[in-house]
């Protein structure tokens, strides 16, 4: 198919310019950028005072096929992230059964050729059945198109067995996302420990948790002088020991998840388990300080943990039901909303932190617009508002705390290899 995104704002994480272009795609590529491009071809995309962005590249979601297919199943989850802007997704390995070997692997890339009308990358485990005992075949898991490795859901509690691993994927290139939390702190909590969880008598989990393991994990980066790359950062510690690691050479990236920048604890009176997510939602300084990590570049990239669950295992309340949000949607109207209207960040910036710094945790030759490059394109007004509402959702999980909340931000078409996935 044969498509020009006519008068669109072109945004350039690269050069860091926003400029006023036509885009000619063919055959699945950019053709070319240039100022009034008049070619016959099948579909013209009036883009008149839209932003137009390199794909957005989601590097941790959860689609949960194989075996929880009634929480999302790829076509669902597929579907959702398009709606979302989303064109590369990587889908993490906490599934039923776990992604832990060449043969799962290969039966997950075979549903996702059948069923996702974007690209998802798949992400194998680091240990067998996440049980964080033995080392999975990362060298083979790789050969067969796993984009990178992880546990997440679980943390490797055995520091000599992460040590390995940091080696091993490391040695490999292929990146290592942690999940970092300390199973001795978290103490069958559902919430953040604090205010809220002291007042509405439910088990809080420590803070200490998070930063007990992220403090553990860059000292073992640190000591091999390998990479890690550390998932869904949440306290102001956090922040400030991967700050200071940066800094000292350490060679770590890490994420944040929309939920953690724009919505506190105290939303968990009004919302319950719609809130519970892990790591769980903080407070007000936390968010200054991954704001301020967002701003000074230790934080790298924004990652939905997209964490789609069933109304009924929501609905089991505050200490029973299952940690996530449902997030892929939602996730750059939040960004929009929260960090873009606010001044925090750029469209420039935003194009960096959805889809260029992703790309290049996971080495994939996306987030810049280019001319050969695939057409991975999306579309977006910054100004369009909307409510957010439950029948709108595509994703199977409707555990989003944010129905019924006004957002600005929308995207109204994404394209990938050239071709339409979503019409907003
Ligand atoms: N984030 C969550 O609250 N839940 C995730 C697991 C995870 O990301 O740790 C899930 O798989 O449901
Ligand atoms: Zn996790
Ligand atoms: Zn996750």
């Amino acid at each position: 198919m044969s498509i020009i995104v006519k008068n669109g704002y072109v945004v350039n994480p690269i050069e860091n310019t926003v400029e006023k272009l036509d885009i000619e795609i063919g055959n699945g590529k950019v053709r070319r950028l240039e100022k009034n491009i008049n070619t016959k071809v099948e579909e013209i995309i009036d883009a008149n005072g839209k932003y137009v962005l390199p794909g957005l590249v989601d590097i941790h979601a959860h689609f949960r096929e194989p075996g929880y297919e009634y929480k999302e199943t790829m076509k669902t989850g597929s579907r959702a992230a398009s709606a979302g802007g989303y064109t590369t997704v990587c889908v993490m390995a906490n599934t039923n059964p776990v992604i832990d070997n060449v043969k799962v692997l290969k039966e997950l890339k075979e549903i996702i050729k059948k069923d996702s009308c974007i690209n998802v990358l798949p992400i194998a485990s680091a240990t067998k059945g996440l049980e964080g005992k033995e080392i999975t075949d990362i060298k083979g898991l790789q050969k067969n198109g796993a984009i990178a490795i992880s546990d997440d859901g679980k943390p490797i509690m055995d520091a000599e067995l992460l040590n390995e691993i940091i080696i091993k994927t490391d040695r490999l290139g292929i990146p290592l996302m942690i999940h970092s939390e300390d199973m001795r702190y978290v103490n069958n909590g559902c919430i953040n420990k604090g205010k809220v969880s002291e007042k509405i008598g439910v088990r809080g989990i420590d803070r200490d948790a998070e930063n007990a393991m992220i403090e553990r994990d860059l000292k073992l980066a640190k000591k091999l002088g390998c990479r890690i790359h550390i998932c869904h950062v949440s306290t102001k510690e956090s922040v400030r020991m991967i700050r200071k690691a940066k800094k000292d050479g350490v060679k770590v990236t890490c994420e944040v998840a929309p939920h953690h920048f724009s919505i506190t604890e105290d939303l968990i009176k009004e919302k319950g388990s719609l809130c519970k997510v892990n790591p769980p939602l903080r407070t007000k300084k936390d968010i200054e300080e991954i704001i301020e990590g967002i701003k000074d570049g230790t934080i790298d990239a924004i990652a939905t943990d997209h964490a789609p669950h069933s109304k009924e295992e929501k609905q089991l309340g505050l200490s029973k039901a299952p940690f996530g949000i449902s997030g892929i949607e939602l996730a750059f109207s939040i960004t929009v909303t929260y960090l873009l209207k606010k001044g925090i960040i750029n469209i420039v910036e935003l194009a960096k932190l959805m889809s260029f710094n992703p790309s290049s945790i996971i080495g994939i030759n996306r987030g810049k617009l280019k001319a050969g490059n695939p057409a991975d394109i999306t579309i977006v007004d910054l100004n369009e508002s909307f409510i957010v509402e439950e029948k709108d959702l595509f994703s199977k999980g409707k555990n989003t705390p944010f129905v019924g909340e006004k957002l600005t931000g929308k995207v109204k078409w994404t394209i990938v290899s050239g071709k339409i996935v979503y019409r907003g």
